[in-house]
């Protein structure tokens, strides 16, 4: 029997309240983040002749292995996330969604991803993307989170891998480009999460994280988090180096790297809480822009 407007009216918001908190365990905004960045490698890849089609399947693909990736780390950490006030709220710390749906629904996504990169793409970007999941939902999310400081280092090569995934999509094999992009990720990675970390540092003492800021304390954090912004001003120049982006990129890169290099040192020399939100924030941002220059950068060559 068709449904009137008033059934789906209220069918609507029944229906979103159902997917919801399946849609908040896929860390959504992240997977848009890592899904731009591995555009961002498929774009400054060599044209090999692919498909819109294929390229943007392709995308979608390792932007649900990753979705598959986030859920599993959910599970893993329900109850750590119980115990934090900036997590307390998610679906499985809270016990409205079940292990064992969640767990579902991260094979569901991991195997139509599986499923898309074999037939859109090729074998080399599925088993990549496939070590990038295990990395993150298994040796980050199991093991280094709960063993070490450096946690968030190691553990930041799986994030960091969407770019060299967007390339080898492309063109099946590896090279040094998209391996620079991979490393600017690299090196961004301990600001932007040690940021936060000390404005959650009390949260995550409570939760037995070892976290920098826990087990190092704040100031040091601090200057690992200058030294890495660094790193990463130094990384970023790279790309422009070897030719393989101009001067729209080198423009942009100069400029966020200078704000960032100012927000870090400012933080280091007199630190509030709400400081270290600010460069959490500005870190996001500064990612965002610097992939949407090289993206710039590339379509006006
Ligand atoms: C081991 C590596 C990383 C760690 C430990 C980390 C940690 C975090 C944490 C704890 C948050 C806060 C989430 C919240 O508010 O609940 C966050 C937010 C975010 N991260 Fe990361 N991150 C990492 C890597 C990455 C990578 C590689 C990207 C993208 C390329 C990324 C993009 C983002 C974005 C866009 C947000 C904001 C999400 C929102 O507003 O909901 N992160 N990250
Ligand atoms: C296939 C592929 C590219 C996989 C990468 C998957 C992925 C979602 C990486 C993002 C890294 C991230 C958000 C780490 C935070 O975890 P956390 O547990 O420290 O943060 P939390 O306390 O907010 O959960």
């Amino acid at each position: 029997m068709a449904m009137s407007v008033h059934q789906l009216g209220s069918a609507l918001p029944d229906f979103y309240a159902g997917i919801k908190p399946y849609l908040a365990i896929t860390k959504a905004k992240v997977v848009m983040m890592l899904v731009l960045t591995a555009w961002v490698g498929l774009a400054l890849a060599p044209d090999t002749g692919r498909t819109l089609v294929q390229q943007l399947m392709s995308l979608l693909s390792i932007g649900l292995i990753s979705a598959a990736a986030a859920a599993v780390n959910h599970v893993v950490d329900r109850n750590r996330d119980s115990k934090m006030a900036r997590t307390r709220h998610r679906p499985l710390a809270r016990q409205q969604l079940c292990v064992s749906k969640a767990l579902l629904f991260a094979a569901c996504l991991a195997i139509i991803g599986t499923t898309g990169l074999l037939v859109f793409s090729n074998w080399l970007c599925t088993v990549l993307t496939l070590l990038a999941l295990l990395g993150y939902a298994v040796v980050y999310t199991m093991f280094l989170k709960h063993m070490t400081p450096q946690n968030i280092v190691i553990g930041g090569l799986a994030g960091a891998l969407p770019p060299l995934l967007g390339w080898v999509s492309e063109t099946g094999s590896m090279a040094a480009e998209p391996w620079l992009l991979v490393m600017i990720i690299f090196a961004w990675t301990p600001p932007h999460f040690w940021a936060l970390a000390i404005a959650r540092e009390a949260d995550y003492a409570r939760a037995g994280t070892p976290m920098l800021p826990v087990t190092h304390g704040i100031q040091f954090t601090k200057l690992c988090i200058v030294v890495y912004t660094l790193l990463l001003s130094v990384t970023c120049v790279l790309p422009y180096l070897i030719g393989m982006v101009g001067y729209v990129y080198l423009a942009t890169a100069s400029v966020l790297n200078g704000l960032f290099i100012f927000l870090v040192v400012r933080l280091y020399i007199h630190h509030t809480g709400q400081q270290a939100m600010g460069v959490f924030r500005f870190s996001i941002w500064y990612l965002l822009l610097l992939f949407v220059s090289l993206f710039v950068d590339r379509a006006l060559i």
